[in-house]
């Protein structure tokens, strides 16, 4: 056995030197093998991911099933039937790496297709609209939802409080808390890229689109009690369900349908195609299926596999690209950026996340460098190299930008209520018992909140519909019983005062009054 990393044999594997052969023995510092083994141990976690910390993951492949070559130039999808090997990593958002898996939240599902022209990440999510358009709010939306810093609890009153502020996220809020966001398990769950992409093509032209990921497994979740009780049970059942699938021989698989968006019809929609928080009608913008995502092997090591994996909206090939999407602009500096702090800055040369071809040399040396440049020049152009940038794909230019520099904050208006609306009325109403399970599962949830804040929720879900505003009240009045919050919870009139000398950092409320940020 080669106990050490240097390749020599260790005998005595779990032996340790020492003077002394009974209990009263002093161990030597000349012990490698117990040395080694010992602070390999302690370095062996590495930071969880900041959101979707919690995840499992799979092997499988996309296959071209229906041509869409018309409107992209993408090389992996010129030719019906062919396969392209992906890695899947499936995930909660809010909860820490341990967390139980079951609990009412969005899905991530992310696929990275390895082409032959680089590997293309489709980061996306089981929520097809998101609660946030403006992406300095994602800090804000991302504590509110996690724990509360003094009582390190989940705080539901910051949670709603949170949201009070922030009604742009109504729609998706709406999908939160219907029985869509406690899936039984990821194979019978749908996802989306939210997001407007572009399909580009080599003649430089372009169409918007969105991707939707229809499951062929059927949706199944499960009531808000039986995802209760089963976290309790067993933390871990979506990634066992998942990993038992496909130890079984079952290649659970997607269809993959794109909403082809002309940027003409885009100028004058009135829904903005760049607003994460809309969905866009199938009316205007029908789905066309080109694609299937299969599953059908599992990792070999969950480590080095689903914990090292980085995946990033940036990573694009030829064919596909970001659009101008706000969100989407700020998550590219996002990915990158948390991975070389999670990772190290050569992640991408790990095996989990190289790329099948790539040659950059233009980056070099750092942290856990595995492959040189050796003689290669290392800067671009160069009388001796023999490469040359990609000639073959013009750069679509359509964008022209010319304005003047603004702080723009999205205002809530009353068109952010409508697909909420259409959500209650039309969908849920569809699906017997599901208006019910809606705001018996916000009952639940807000009940824990205080007072204060619990009538602007009402007075949220009330912009929404006037009998779902009432029905929320009802049922949250009566589960909260005498109207006692969870004591743990935050209190908004501690917020409120400035306790002069209780706090050390009790000047820095003063920054944040309305009125030091010039919006009294
Ligand atoms: C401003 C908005 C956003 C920011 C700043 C942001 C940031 C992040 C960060 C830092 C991670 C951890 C990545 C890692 O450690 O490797 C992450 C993970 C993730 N995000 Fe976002 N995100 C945003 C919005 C979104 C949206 C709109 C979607 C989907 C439409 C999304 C889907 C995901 C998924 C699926 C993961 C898990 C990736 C994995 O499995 O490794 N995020 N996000």
């Amino acid at each position: 056995m080669n106990g050490i990393r240097n390749g020599a044999p260790v005998h005595d594997v779990s032996a340790s030197q020492r003077i002394g052969n009974q209990l009263r023995a002093t161990l030597l510092l000349q012990d490698i093998n117990l040395l080694e083994v010992i602070q390999h141990l302690t370095h062996e976690r590495i930071p969880e991911r900041i959101v979707h910390a919690r995840g499992t993951g799979a092997h499988g492949y996309f296959e071209v099933t229906d041509d869409i070559s018309d409107v992209t130039s993408a090389d992996f999808l010129q030719r019906v039937g062919e396969k392209t090997p992906l890695f899947v990593r499936f995930s909660v958002v809010a909860g820490e790496r341990g967390g139980a898996e079951t609990v009412r939240d969005q899905r991530g599902f992310t696929f990275k297709i390895r082409t032959k022209e680089g590997n293309l990440d489709w980061v996306f999510l089981s929520i097809p609209a998101f609660p946030i358009r403006d992406g300095a709010k994602f800090a804000s939306f991302t504590h509110a939802t996690k724990r509360n810093p003094r009582s390190n609890l989940p705080d539901h009153t910051m949670f709603w409080d949170y949201f009070n502020n922030n009604q742009e996220s109504i729609h998706s809020l709406m999908f939160l808390f219907s029985d869509r966001s406690t899936p039984k398990d990821f194979q019978h769950a749908d996802c989306f890229s939210v997001h407007t992409y572009r399909f580009t093509k080599t003649d430089g032209s372009f169409v918007y689109v969105r991707i939707h990921v229809n499951t062929n497994q059927g949706i199944e979740n499960f009531t808000a009690t039986e995802a209760s009780r089963v976290a309790g049970e067993d933390p871990d059942y979506q990634t066992r369900s998942l990993f038992e699938d496909i130890e079984a021989g079952n290649t659970p698989s997607w269809d993959v349908y794109a909403q082809i968006i002309d940027p003409k019809k885009a100028a004058n929609y009135p829904i903005n195609i760049f607003d994460s928080t809309k969905t866009l009608p199938f009316a205007d913008f029908p789905k066309r299926k080109f694609g299937r995502i299969v599953l059908n092997r599992n990792p070999d090591d969950h480590f080095a596999e689903v914990e090292q994996s980085a995946f990033s909206p940036t990573n694009v090939v030829p064919g596909w690209a970001l659009s101008p999407d706000p969100i989407l602009q700020t998550r590219a500096l996002a990915y990158p950026d948390t991975q070389r702090h999670r990772l190290g800055v050569n992640f991408y040369q790990l095996p989990i996340n190289k790329p099948e071809h790539s040659f950059t040399p233009l980056m070099r040396d750092g942290a856990a460098t595995f492959k040189g440049l050796g003689a290669t020049p290392n800067y671009f152009p160069s009388s001796f190299s023999h490469y040359d940038v990609a000639t073959q794909y013009a750069r679509p230019d359509e964008e022209h930008w010319l304005g003047t520099v603004v702080n723009y904050d999205s205002q809530v208006v009353d068109a952010d209520f409508k697909q909420a609306r259409i959500f209650w009325e039309k969908t849920l109403a569809a699906h017997s018992g599901q208006q019910d399970s809606f705001v018996s599962n916000v009952a639940g949830h807000l009940k824990d909140a205080i007072a204060e804040v619990r009538k602007v929720t009402y007075a949220m879900f009330t912009r929404v519909n006037a009998d779902l505003g009432k029905r929320i009240e009802k049922a949250t009045e009566a589960a909260a019983g005498a109207g006692n919050a969870l004591a743990s919870n935050m209190k908004l009139a501690d917020l409120h005062e400035k306790k002069k000398g209780s706090h050390d950092n009790s000047d820095n409320f003063d920054l944040f009054a309305h009125k030091a940020w010039g919006r009294s």
